[in-house]
């Protein structure tokens, strides 16, 4: 559950859509001041205040003959979102008159940790340029960590980290892992491959050629650097499953020749392909089997369930449910997930390790929980309500897992990670960051 501060002591909004500074509650009530943990002797703690500078922050819109546009009123205004951290932010304005934007660039970065060289790790991302991927490069970035960032681009974005282009410790690097990649580096965070049905779907061949032969490429620099690997797997890989919850020692139900099995086949064999290289080259891997997850940079137009639901809710629009909503998933926000990446990447646990929420939905439920958060943050923000979103019924996808929840006692045990966010905290802050997309012009 969440609360607002009191805003007073804000800058005058100008016409500028506001946003409230957000107190946000974890599991048993606890205000949540920062993230990660001292463990593992890795100290991945970061002010949550910071964190969210880098993503709950809209454009600036200027607007004509309102008397708006100044600098100050500019640099007023981007304050208010970042609260405290303006020094360190690039300014982008809309201007809707003309449908542009410009953008400055960074003269100063966000405060990173000054890491002594033994403890400052050489970090490399592929796919840093996307929803995972960024939040995870925002948390090692600000750790005082050497990033490195591998992305193609196709579901990613350079916008995700553009906030750091420049910066002596990070390096953005356009470049496919179907490909060889020479770096020298520590720890290697094996990321890149699209992760939305609509997405992985679009040219299969291409999904199963990035696990495949991008896991290959990136086992083979891990082998050569002697850097940890760790690999983003997902709960795909027990696809319907007929045990519940599942552990990690169930094997899974997958269809290896239906729409689903580019994705879920495609991990199954690049764990295979990471156990192999453990075993036969000595290689220091991790697995993260990912559950649903769900956060600020999810592409509005992914497809997944949660981005679907909230800009539905967002625009009035009809919620589509697929089939009749009695199938379940369990989520997670992203900061437990990148948590519970850290944690495993710099524990000593090198069997798949389930990352994933223990809240688990009818698909039916999650929308209607999703229509109140809406309509709550609206009224709160002082945005009309509009029409209530009728709730309707879609085909439902071939293959689609009927039940989906993790059992994460292996997580609690080997890595003392549980997840903190709840659902309905993680849904609001969410929505708060599509309304700040919409109000900017770019949704
Ligand atoms: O608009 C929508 C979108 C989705 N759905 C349903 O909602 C459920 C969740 O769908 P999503 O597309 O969000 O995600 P899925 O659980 O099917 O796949 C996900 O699994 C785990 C991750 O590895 C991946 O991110 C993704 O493949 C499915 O039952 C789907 O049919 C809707 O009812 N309406």
């Amino acid at each position: 559950m969440t609360a607002r501060l009191n805003t007073a002591g804000l800058p005058p909004s100008n016409g500028q859509p506001t946003t409230p500074a957000i107190m946000t509650l974890d599991r048993d009530g606890k205000l949540i001041k920062e993230v990660g943990f001292d463990r593992f002797g890795f100290d991945s703690r970061v002010e949550l205040s910071l964190l969210r500078s880098l993503y709950l922050r809209p454009h600036y819109v200027k607007r004509d003959g309102d008397g708006s546009g100044s600098d100050n009123d500019e640099t007023e205004h981007h304050a208010k979102f970042v609260q405290g951290f303006a020094a360190y932010q690039s300014k982008s304005i809309y201007h809707p008159a003309t449908h542009s934007i410009s953008y400055t660039t960074l003269s100063r970065f966000p405060p990173v940790k000054l890491l002594p060289p033994s403890a400052r790790k050489r970090i490399l991302v592929t796919g840093g340029g996307g929803f995972v991927g960024s939040h995870l490069v925002d948390r090692l970035m600000l750790l005082g960590h050497e990033v490195t960032v591998l992305d193609n681009f196709f579901t990613g974005s350079k916008t995700n980290v553009a906030h750091w282009v420049g910066h002596p410790n990070f390096e953005l690097c356009r470049h496919d892992v179907v490909e060889p990649f020479m770096i020298e580096c520590d720890q290697i965070y094996h990321l890149a491959c699209p992760a939305s049905p609509p997405h992985y779907q679009f040219n299969a061949v291409k999904t199963i050629k990035t696990s495949f032969m991008g896991t290959l490429n990136m086992l083979g620099l891990a082998k050569r650097t002697k850097a940890r690997f760790l690999i983003t797997s997902t709960s795909e890989v027990y696809g319907d499953p007929e045990v519940h919850p599942q552990n990690e020692e169930y094997w899974g139900n997958v269809n290896p020749i239906g729409p689903r099995a580019c994705y879920d086949e495609g991990k199954r064999v690049a764990e295979t392909l990471t156990y192999g290289f453990h075993r036969q080259d000595g290689v220091d891997v991790r697995v993260a089997r990912i559950f649903n997850t769900f956060g600020p940079r999810m592409n509005p137009y992914d497809g997944r369930v949660v981005s679907n639901f909230i800009i539905q809710a967002l625009k009035g629009e009809d919620m589509t449910v697929y089939g009749d909503g009695a199938q379940t998933r369990s989520f997670q926000y992203i900061h437990d997930l990148v948590d519970g990446l850290i944690a495993l990447m710099n524990a000593d646990e090198t069997r798949p390790v389930n990352i994933g929420s223990p809240d688990e939905f009818t698909i039916l439920d999650f929308a209607r929980a999703v229509r109140d958060i809406v309509e709550r943050v609206k009224r709160e923000d002082g945005v009309e309500v509009g029409r209530k979103c009728e709730i309707i019924h879609g085909p439902m996808p071939t293959d689609d897992p009927q039940k989906r929840r993790p059992d994460t006692t292996r997580a609690r045990e080997k890595l003392g990670w549980e997840p903190r966010w709840t659902v309905a905290m993680g849904v609001e802050e969410m929505v708060r960051y599509y309304m700040a997309k919409m109000a900017e012009g770019s949704l």
